[in-house]
């Protein structure tokens, strides 16, 4: 049997909605096989994040070098990073082993506010890691910090998402998720020449806590089995879709999403048994 293979560079979240564990779900459900190299480890939960310990360079090289020198990806997106010298690890790594389906999901601030990449690590995200991009999927306050610009409109995301390109990301997506007070969710999807849109109905809800995360595997699992990244980057809207709509109601705070909801749809089990 043949199956396709993503890897996730991220950081572990404790509470299962965000980082590796919303990343290897939504790979699971999208029927390829996840591999995890984590980055660091967060005490978590929907209240907020407690705690962070980011791993030592050489545990992250030697779990990139455990995968690169034996199981190949299709695949493979990167979440919480953290610092610069994780970053210029990651990017080492990704240079050594060829990999070019990388989607660059640059993480910085979780939702209740803590930061999940400091700083002076923004610069070499820019250097290192987005030259090497397939696709990068700022949200709105990350595609500003990125640019420097301050995004209002909607040729203020355009003009963002072009500058994001020429940073050296093949494929840009400024995800709308943080676009408040409308109805529509818009992600904008650039290839370097068009601009193009998808929109859902936005949910009035709490519970979109590892939306960004969820977003991206998505992305990268569809990419693994050769989807353009047009067909990936709908696929991956509708998987969100589902998962935000369908929420699990966990937790006090900001819950996760419902990694299960596509798939209960595509079955025709809507809201159905988990
Ligand atoms: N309330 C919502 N209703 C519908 N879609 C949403 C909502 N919030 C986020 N999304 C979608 O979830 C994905 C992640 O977006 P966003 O929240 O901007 O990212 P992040 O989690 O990185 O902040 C995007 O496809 C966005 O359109
Ligand atoms: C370990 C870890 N990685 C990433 C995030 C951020 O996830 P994101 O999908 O952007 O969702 P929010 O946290 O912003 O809801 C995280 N929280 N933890």
């Amino acid at each position: 049997m043949s199956i396709n293979k993503v890897l996730t560079i991220a950081g572990s979240d404790s509470g299962g909605g965000a980082g590796i564990q919303a990343d290897l779900k939504t790979f699971q459900e999208l029927g390829v096989y996840g591999m995890s190299a984590l980055t660091a480890i967060t005490a978590q939960n929907t209240l907020g994040v407690q705690g962070v310990y980011p791993l030592s360079l050489e545990a992250i090289a030697q779990q990139l070098d455990s995968i690169g020198e034996d199981l190949q990806p299709d695949a493979i997106k990167t979440g919480m990073l953290f610092s610069a010298e994780i970053i210029r690890c990651v990017a080492q790594k990704v240079r050594q082993y060829g990999w070019r389906k990388l989607v660059i999901d640059p993480v910085m601030v979780a939702k209740g506010g803590a930061a999940l990449l400091l700083s002076e690590a923004v610069e070499s995200l820019i250097s290192e890691l987005i030259p090497l991009a397939w696709v990068t999927t700022p949200n709105i306050p990350e595609a500003e910090l990125l640019t420097g610009f301050t995004i209002v409109s909607l040729s203020d995301r355009e003009n963002a998402a072009r500058v994001i390109h020429q940073m050296g990301s093949r494929y840009v997506v400024l995800k709308g998720g943080h676009d408040t007070g409308t109805t529509e969710a818009v992600d904008l999807l650039y290839d370097g020449e068009q601009f193009s849109y998808l929109t859902s109905r936005r949910i009035d809800t709490l519970h979109t806590h590892g939306t960004g995360c969820t977003y991206s595997a998505a992305l990268a699992a569809e990419l693994s089995k050769g989807r353009t990244v047009q067909e990936a980057a709908a696929t991956a809207k509708a998987f969100i879709q589902a998962a935000i709509e369908d929420g699990l109601e966990l937790g006090g705070g900001h819950g996760p999403t419902n990694h299960f909801a596509y798939q209960n749809r595509m079955r025709g089990e809507r809201n159905g048994a988990y």
